[in-house]
């Protein structure tokens, strides 16, 4: 069964449509792309995922307690930001009754910072972390809750070549235990290095989707 299928839905604010008729389905273990230009939706359709923007017509039906980790697509820290980046990926454990992690709690904090190559520097101020570290923990904040869906809305566009691809590495390893991913970029290259399959949002409200080897050519700027 899928863990999302989005069925048919139109999403608009106010009286204008963004997203018309619109269907595709998340399977578990999927690394599906969403690409598009700007202004195309793909926020929007994010924002229908998450729950936050109601469909107008259509559905959308999620599995039973699915759980959705999100990384947005920006987040503008300033340097003083206090948290270390331990503290601040067990943000995301904050949500029980107590006012404090619980023993297995910190345990599965532990592992996600190992897991995600944060060790050595778990006990720095994020806000001092460089770019590409600052991604890992954003990236660390939203597995540590063990989603089964992963949402990263254009999380590599300032990162350079080398760091894109150790993040998105990162990413595949979970993906290779189960996790499936909706990667949101404007990199045609990254869509067809990493993805399994795409989804197209086209200026007119149209869209196509496939395997990731029918992704169309890019023609011009990216
Ligand atoms: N809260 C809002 N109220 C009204 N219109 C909005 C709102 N959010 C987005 N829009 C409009 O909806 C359309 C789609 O926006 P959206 O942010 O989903 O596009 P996008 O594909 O994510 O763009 P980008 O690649 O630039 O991030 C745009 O025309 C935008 O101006």
């Amino acid at each position: 069964m899928s863990l999302v299928s989005v069925d048919d839905i139109t999403l608009s604010y106010g009286d204008q449509p963004v997203i018309q008729d619109l269907s595709f389905e998340i399977n578990k273990g999927d690394f599906l792309v969403m690409v598009g230009e700007n202004g195309a939706g793909k926020t929007t359709v994010v924002r229908s995922l998450l729950g936050e923007l109601k469909p107008r017509e259509g559905e959308i039906i999620k599995q039973r307690h699915l759980k959705i980790g999100y990384v947005p697509q920006f987040r503008n820290l300033p340097t003083n930001y206090p948290l270390s980046i331990r503290d601040f990926v067990g943000l995301n454990l904050m949500q029980s009754h107590l006012p404090w992690l619980t023993s297995a709690e910190h345990h599965r904090l532990d592992r996600i910072i190992r897991e995600t190559n944060l060790s050595k520097i778990a006990g720095r101020p994020l806000g001092l972390a460089s770019g590409g570290e600052k991604q890992r923990a954003y990236l660390a904040q939203a597995l540590v809750d063990r989603p089964q869906l992963l949402i990263l809305d254009e999380s590599t566009a300032s990162l350079d070549n080398e760091m894109k691809y150790e993040l998105l590495d990162l990413v595949v390893k979970f993906q290779q235990n189960g996790l499936s991913v909706l990667f949101i970029t404007h990199d045609w290259d990254l869509a067809k290095r990493y993805g399994s399959r795409y989804l197209q949002l086209l200026p007119n409200g149209a869209y196509q989707e496939g395997p990731i080897n029918e992704l169309p050519s890019l023609i011009g700027p990216s």
